[in-house]
């Protein structure tokens, strides 16, 4: 049987001290760290970006910020350069994308393998729209709207899937890619200083429990000069549900080795991957 991962990857997160209202700051300062990634631990094959890498992380500056997907974009340039002079695979966070035929502005993930070349993008399809009373308001969708649309990338190593921070509390999404052979589910994210404490790590270990999968979650460092207080604490999570590594609060980089064999030994020994009844919830099937 061909293995899900197909060799030993070392990934490094960046917790990006960006996002300010500087957007070439942001850029160069984002392409300075993942450059330091690769330099301190050259065989890091594979570097997390967080969400809104690059822009503010506020509802009326999406469309501001937003650019379009493509070579003429200059995130996307800044990228795929990096991707292909660092020879690795970049998950390059998020920025506003502003699709031109619609106007319409989505959070959007862009990934480059180590050719600099785009193999695929996803839109963030569940749009954070919350309201707890004494704690957070936020709602994305008075500006962004939603992808329609789950995403697995293909790259050298194997498939994993993406998702975008609020994404990860979705189970069925991690679950569909896992099922299309996912050995991660990686996501650029950007909790809040509310929610963070209550389920960041939750969610990151139950996302790689419930698929016996990596998880990788990469946030910005927290920034209390800024309105949106992010919560930070990058990590990543083994398909057992062990936390390898977790980031502080502020600017860092923090690296994990993904091992196949950690994947195959442990669903060998808890095989739910072979288990499901899906004949007794067929909704969850599609079924239904
Ligand atoms: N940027 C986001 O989607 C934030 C999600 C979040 O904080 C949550 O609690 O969920």
């Amino acid at each position: 049987m061909s293995k899900i991962l197909s060799q030993k990857i070392k990934v490094a997160l960046v917790q990006l001290a960006g996002s300010t209202p500087d957007k070439a700051y942001n850029l160069q300062r984002a392409t300075s760290l993942v450059e330091k990634a690769v330099r301190d631990q050259p065989e890091t094959k594979l570097v997390v970006l967080p969400e809104c890498f690059n822009s503010p992380y506020a509802v009326d500056k999406f469309r501001q910020y937003s650019e379009v997907i493509g070579p003429e974009g200059e995130s996307y340039k800044a990228l795929s350069q990096l991707a292909q002079k660092l020879k690795i695979v970049l998950v390059g966070g998020s920025i506003p994308e502003l699709e031109p035929k619609t106007n319409n502005v989505y959070n959007t993930c862009m990934v480059f393998n180590e050719q600099g070349k785009l193999i695929g993008t996803h839109r963030k399809a569940h749009l954070f729209d919350i309201d707890i009373p004494n704690g957070i308001t936020f709602k994305e969708s008075d500006t962004l709207t939603a992808g329609d649309k789950s995403t697995v990338i293909q790259c050298e190593y194997g498939k994993f899937g993406v998702g975008i921070c609020y994404d990860m509390r979705f189970p069925e999404l991690a679950m569909q890619a896992v099922r299309q052979g996912a050995f991660a589910m990686v996501y650029p994210g950007a909790f809040n200083t509310v929610t963070g404490p209550l389920h960041w790590k939750l969610l990151a270990r139950a996302r790689a429990v419930d698929n016996q999968v990596y998880t990788l979650l990469c946030s910005p460092a927290r920034n209390t000069d800024s309105n949106y207080h992010a919560y930070g604490h990058s990590m990543v999570v083994n398909p057992r549900g062990d936390v390898l590594v977790e980031a502080g609060e502020g600017e860092e980089i923090v690296y994990a080795e993904l091992d196949p064999a950690e994947i195959e030994q442990f669903r060998a020994g808890v095989p739910i991957t072979k288990q499901r009844r899906f004949d007794i919830y067929p909704d969850v099937n599609g079924t239904k």
